[in-house]
């Protein structure tokens, strides 16, 4: 937690240091340093791939449904952005100094869009 791109770039670039370059440490690399296409997103959409067949086990799916997102990063983030795409409705998400409601749903671009860096701080919505 707490860590992006940059930071594997960081921790590959200092492992080079002292084993030479491999491509292969870590993951969720930058692209241009053999990042894989699609890593950013991959977990946030695990989440939604699980969840879509256990709501069917229940004869429901993720437009019929509200959904909290207690913890608006890398993974929440992308979880409520692919909730929002298949018509679900996010009413809430938290980070560690903020949070934000709206009981009719969460434009989830316009938040994405309002932190530097998808952070909720300060940010009040209701
Ligand atoms: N990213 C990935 O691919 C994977 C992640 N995971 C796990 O998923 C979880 C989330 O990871 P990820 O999204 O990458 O992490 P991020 O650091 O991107 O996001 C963490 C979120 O949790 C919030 N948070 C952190 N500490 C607290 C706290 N004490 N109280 C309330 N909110 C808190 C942060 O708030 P704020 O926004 O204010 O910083 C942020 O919204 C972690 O447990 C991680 O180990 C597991 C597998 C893969
Ligand atoms: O990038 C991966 O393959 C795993 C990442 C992970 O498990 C994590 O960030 O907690």
């Amino acid at each position: 937690m707490g860590t992006n791109a940059q930071t594997m770039a960081w921790i590959l670039d200092e492992y080079s240091k002292f084993h030479g370059h491999l491509p292969a440490v870590m993951t969720r690399k930058p692209i241009d340093l053999g990042g894989s296409l699609g890593r950013e997103a991959a977990t946030g959409r695990g989440v939604i791939y699980a969840t879509e067949p256990l709501f069917a086990e229940y004869g429901k799916s993720i437009k019929d449904l509200t959904f909290a997102i207690q913890g608006f990063g890398n993974v929440g983030s992308w979880a409520a952005m692919l909730i929002h795409e298949r018509g679900g409705k996010v009413i809430a998400a938290s980070g560690i100094t903020g949070a934000v409601k709206n009981p009719n749903g969460i434009d989830i671009p316009t938040l994405l869009n309002q932190g530097s860096n998808g952070e909720l701080e300060n940010i009040l919505m209701v």
